[in-house]
């Protein structure tokens, strides 16, 4: 196969296999990623998000299966495929003694970008990170939003058509996530495809698209809006009330219900029919004395619908289990 702009999907994976000896940390993972979507990939620490974004920038080898990036096939054009990407990990890979442009220099000469282009995109990097003011300090000095927004432009110095972004915003403010978050959107708004990995919840309902993999496995695939309409089999109810931490374990007694978590001043409980559950907790609240300012059904949130199907999925493979984040 050869490479090409014009495909409709940026990434294809077909049964994506990664074991490491005995241990399958990717377990035959498929799915497509559109051209100029911003994919969210998603699940719990150990799940296997990084080891397939290693395999599809051409990084690590696939134990089985095959997939395309950009067009370039990710076993045996992996050459092609990393002068076609951006990468950017948690890890920022800056170089801390060197100056804001001398990290932009490096980065533009191991990507080979000539002479006028390269001053060109050497001032947008600095305009777009905002650190015009800040361009011959050393990259130590800086803080982490200006960091992170620095990795950016060096990982995108070349104009890649796909943004491979391995947890980029851990570790920054909630001011600089949303920064952040409005670069990305300005890159997907020009057709560059973003594949996104993320713990944070607001982050992933940015995402046209989310992945969810648990245990090296794909378990969910669709939009924010029809993984919260589709996949999730129970109901949530809510409830305003006092000390809401001490009442999870005898709410999750109550017949019916399977989860019980904090969920602002409340909880979120997951059970498996809300116009019966309801009553229930209602007269274990007023047994306790516990004044409840509100207790209604209500819509999932992203949260409740991955908590419950990574749930599903430890039940169906080891009753006794309990999932640990
Ligand atoms: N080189 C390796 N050798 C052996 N095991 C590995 C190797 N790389 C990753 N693993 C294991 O594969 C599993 C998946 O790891 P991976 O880093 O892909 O998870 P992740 O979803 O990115 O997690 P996190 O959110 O913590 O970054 C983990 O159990 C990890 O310990």
């Amino acid at each position: 196969m050869t490479g090409g702009a014009n495909s409709d999907n940026a990434v294809t994976l077909r049964n994506l296999e990664k074991r490491f000896g005995d241990f399958i940390a990717v377990n035959r993972i498929t799915l497509e990623v559109r051209t100029g979507e911003i994919f969210g990939f998603l699940g719990p620490n150990g799940a296997g998000k990084s080891t397939t974004i290693r395999m599809l920038c051409g990084i690590l080898r696939p134990s089985a299966g095959n997939g395309t990036v950009a067009g370039f096939d990710i076993l045996r054009e992996a050459e092609e495929i990393k002068k076609n990407i951006g990468y950017m990990s948690q890890k920022f890979s800056l170089y801390e003694d060197l100056t804001v442009e001398e990290n932009i220099d490096f980065y533009a000469g191991i990507y080979k970008i000539p002479g006028e282009r390269r001053r060109r995109r050497k001032e947008w990097v600095i305009e777009m990170a905002g650190l015009t003011d800040h361009r011959r300090a050393r990259t130590a000095t800086l803080s982490g939003g200006w960091k992170q927004r620095l990795a950016l432009g060096c990982a995108i110095l070349h104009e890649p058509p796909i943004i491979f972004l391995d947890e980029p915003t851990s570790g920054v403010d909630p001011i600089s996530r949303r920064n952040f978050w409005d670069l990305i959107y300005q890159l997907a708004g020009q057709g560059v495809t973003i594949f996104v990995t993320t713990h944070y919840m607001d982050e992933a309902e940015y995402c046209d698209r989310l992945a969810l993999i648990y245990r090296g496995e794909l378990i969910a695939l669709g939009t924010p809006g029809e993984l919260k309409t589709e996949q999730m089999r129970e109901e949530i109810v809510e409830i305003a009330c006092a000390r809401p931490q001490e009442l999870i374990a005898p709410i999750e007694k109550v017949s019916g219900v399977r989860h019980a978590a904090l969920y602002g001043r409340g909880l979120h409980v997951v059970t498996e029919n809300a116009a019966a559950t309801i009553p229930a907790i209602e007269a274990l609240l007023s047994e306790r004395n516990v004044g409840v300012e509100r207790i209604d059904k209500t819509a999932p949130s992203l949260e409740d619908v991955f908590v419950s199907l990574i749930e599903a999925r430890d039940r169906q493979e080891a009753p006794q289990q309990e999932f640990a984040k």
